[in-house]
């Protein structure tokens, strides 16, 4: 059914009733010096939860979203206390902390704790040093594919359990964790659907702290290789005959009915922790702003995630704009591209079909209201790409040294697009985040250089080539590639 943007359902979020026990809000009990300008010291004199009675983050309905039995969230962060201290300030602290193994700033996530979960003791913090993933330089496959100067990888997946979602689920766990401390039984355990790299994070994250984990999967939908991360973690795997958004459906009826605490990114606290990639470009880029981000996107928690990270940097002083976004999507699951094309006008849920970026194969995103808002604040633009433009991107840009996921396809064969219509200049500085490990997706690069896709010419194929055991089969093989040899 298609429905005006204007009048849309508000979509189901978390229940009230869990809502008070996800209640962040810890009032700030001493006002800052701003003068000081030292808030490590004033918080080491204050006691062990560094810098906590600082800054005070809570649960506010997102935007104007609200319903009764409770819309979509949004962690609200006290800016007027954060903006005591001034840009310089936070740029030295967040810098400080990298590279260290003092619990928990090792972590991108927590090194920037105090706009991420200020509140939370140190000792109820569930981490594994995510974040401060390496922004590369993609200079090969900038200066030859696409004729671009500053073509940067940001490489998310380079991670614990090999995607992005590791960086909103240590934020989430540590949550829970410090919930069932204080109310032992208000939590049981801890929910989520997924299309492989959510329930991966929040099975490991959960073993960690020793909290149970429920995951409910699409069966035959997801990569082997990310179905055998929570069955590794110990979590109760429940493989579902139906998609991610039947999943999705499922997990939300059972987390208002139970007290299982839902894990997915319609849960705030998640996108606290995945903002910090947005703030970890800048901060690798020495506070330099990006003309573009590329995203992938599916349940759209990350692109409103990311902008959230760049407009907190830009509210608090650290910069003075916020890069243009695209969010980049499957043709196969584009819901978002359809209403973009659409001038914003009508939004509707899809049946999402078949794609090789499976994790992003999502008809009806739960974030979808937060992704147009984000987008329109960016200057946003949405692109999509069919199978083979995806696996061909994805495929060329490893031909330079990359290892990439169907998902990163998504965005270089985006951007791939935008090149060419010229949307995207050559010299504008240009990241594309890559969302997970091409490792989880090895299926289907052995099926594209297996050149086994129906319909697919596989351009960029490097298939084995068998040789006999004898020197004359490898030397003509040999010379068959290099006929100088
Ligand atoms: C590898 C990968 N890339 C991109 C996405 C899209 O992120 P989001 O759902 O926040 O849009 C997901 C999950 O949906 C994912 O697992
Ligand atoms: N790609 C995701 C889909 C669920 O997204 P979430 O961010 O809402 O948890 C996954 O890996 O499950």
């Amino acid at each position: 059914m298609q429905q005006p943007l204007t009048q849309q359902r508000l979509r189901a979020g978390v229940p009230a009733s869990r809502l008070r026990q996800q209640r962040l809000v810890v009032r700030a009990t001493a006002t800052a010096d701003p003068t000081r300008q030292d808030i490590r010291r004033e918080a080491l004199a204050r006691g062990p939860a560094a810098g906590s009675e600082l800054f005070n983050a809570k649960f506010v309905p997102f935007k104007d979203y609200r319903s009764s039995d409770g819309g979509l969230l949004d962690v609200y962060h006290d800016m007027k206390e954060l903006s005591k201290f001034g840009p310089d300030y936070w740029k030295s602290l967040f810098d400080s902390r990298i590279g260290t193994t003092t619990w928990p700033y090792g972590s991108g996530v927590w090194s920037k704790k105090e706009w991420v979960l200020p509140e939370l003791g140190d000792a109820d913090i569930v981490s594994m040093f995510e974040g401060n993933s390496n922004l590369f330089w993609a200079e090969r496959f900038g200066r030859e594919a696409l004729g671009m100067s500053d073509l940067w990888v940001k490489q998310c997946g380079n991670s614990h359990t090999g995607s992005f979602k590791d960086l909103g689920m240590t934020v989430l766990v540590s949550q829970v964790n410090r919930i069932r401390k204080l109310k032992p039984g208000a939590i049981s355990a801890v929910g989520c659907a997924s299309t492989g790299d959510t329930s991966a994070a929040l099975s490991a994250y959960c073993a960690a702290a020793g909290i149970p984990s429920i995951v409910f999967l699409p069966a035959d939908k997801i990569s082997l290789a990310q179905l055998v991360q929570p069955i590794a973690n110990g979590a109760l795997v429940l493989s579902i005959d139906t998609d991610f958004d039947g999943c999705m459906r499922l997990i939300k009826e059972v987390t208002a009915e139970t007290p299982i605490y839902l894990a997915n990114s319609m849960n705030s606290l998640r996108l606290e922790g995945q903002k910090t990639a947005a703030i970890e470009i800048l901060q690798q880029f020495d506070w330099q702003v990006p003309d573009w981000v590329i995203i992938p996107g599916g349940n759209l928690g990350n692109i409103y995630a990311f902008y959230k990270g760049f407009k907190m940097c830009k509210d608090l002083g650290l910069v003075d704009r916020i890069p243009r976004l695209v969010c980049a999507q499957a043709a196969n699951a584009n819901p978002l591209y359809s209403a973009f094309k659409k001038g914003w006008e009508h939004y509707e849920p899809i049946s999402a079909k078949t794609t090789f970026a499976s994790a992003i194969q999502i008809g009806d995103p739960v974030s979808i209201d937060r992704a147009i808002l984000a987008l329109n604040d960016a200057n946003g633009i949405v692109e999509e790409a069919t199978e083979e433009e995806l696996m061909d991107a994805a495929a060329r840009a490893d031909r330079t040294g990359m290892f990439n996921c169907p998902h990163t396809g998504v965005a270089l064969a985006a951007l791939t697009k935008l090149r060419e219509k010229g949307v995207i200049a050559p010299s504008d500085r240009t990241v594309v985040v890559s969302t997970a490990h091409g490792l989880k997706f090895t299926q289907s690069k052995v099926a594209y250089h297996s050149k086994e896709i129906a319909g697919m010419a596989c351009s960029y194929a490097n298939p084995p080539v068998a040789v006999k055991n004898d020197i004359g089969s490898v030397m003509d093989a040999l010379r068959s590639k290099f006929p100088a040899i």
